[in-house]
């Protein structure tokens, strides 16, 4: 059986290669670019992965756009930059596929060597343990490498297109009862700086992203447990 894996691109073409390379059997890469001027979605399509051009921009909208190109019943996020193995995703997909769980998010456990900037672990870990108070859960990451089912996915309804799009899926899937899991992943140094948590601008405005979600659900659903 084939899982897709999603996997939102934004001038990644010196990682794409290696990532694409290291896809394990019975896996489909579908690459989500909006806008790279590197020529990533040329690279990402000349190594056999499935492109989808999004037009409109931000992180949220690439991970929407590719769950809506997906077609297996299990599919697989994962950023596209290096900094995590898709051989891995047997790993994360695992409990899903056995049905033991109904959403299973990568921990990232940080490799010797990789770089993981202060303020980028700093924002997780706040944000983490908001989430924790929210959910009741014990999550320790938003978790860059996850799996779901895609039709409870498309069910769940996320609204946000910017980078809030990871974190208000966990909200949802736990306001909807679902099963959430954590397994461990190598979080291994990256190629380039991270553009989205890479400066502490960009934490900043991801934190203000993610801030907004939680905001919202607070006005919208009681999400605590
Ligand atoms: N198509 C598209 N892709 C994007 C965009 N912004 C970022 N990406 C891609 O999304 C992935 C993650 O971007 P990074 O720049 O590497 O994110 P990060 O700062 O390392 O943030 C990480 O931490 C978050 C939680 O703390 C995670 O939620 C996130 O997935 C990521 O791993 C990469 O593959 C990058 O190319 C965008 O606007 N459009």
């Amino acid at each position: 059986m084939r899982i897709d894996v999603v996997l939102p691109c934004l001038n990644e073409a010196a990682a794409l290669p290696w990532v694409l390379g290291r896809m394990p059997h019975g896996f489909r890469a579908i690459v989500v670019d909006n806008g790279s001027a590197d020529g990533s979605a040329k690279i990402a399509a000349e190594l056999g992965a499935t492109v989808v051009s999004e037009p409109r921009t931000g992180f949220g909208a690439a991970c929407h756009a590719g769950l809506t190109a997906a077609t297996s019943d299990v599919v697989c996020f994962m950023d596209a930059d290096a900094s995590l193995d898709p051989e891995q995703l047997p790993r994360v997909s695992g409990p899903v596929m056995a049905g033991e769980a109904d959403l299973v998010l990568g921990r990232r456990v940080r490799a010797p060597g990789a770089s993981w900037p202060a303020h980028a672990r700093l924002g997780n870990a706040v944000l983490a343990r908001r989430l924790r108070r929210r959910t009741g859960s014990r999550l320790r990451d938003l978790g860059p490498m996850r799996a779901s089912r895609r039709v409870a996915l498309l069910r769940l309804g996320i609204v946000d297109r910017r980078f809030g799009y990871p974190l208000e899926m966990v909200l949802r899937a736990a306001t909807a009862r679902w099963r959430i899991a954590e397994v461990d992943v190598d979080y291994l140094p990256r190629n380039g700086r991270s553009k989205v948590t890479g400066t502490v601008r960009g934490t900043l405005r991801a934190v203000h992203d993610m801030r907004r979600v939680m905001a919202r659900q607070d006005g919208t659903q009681d999400v605590s447990t």
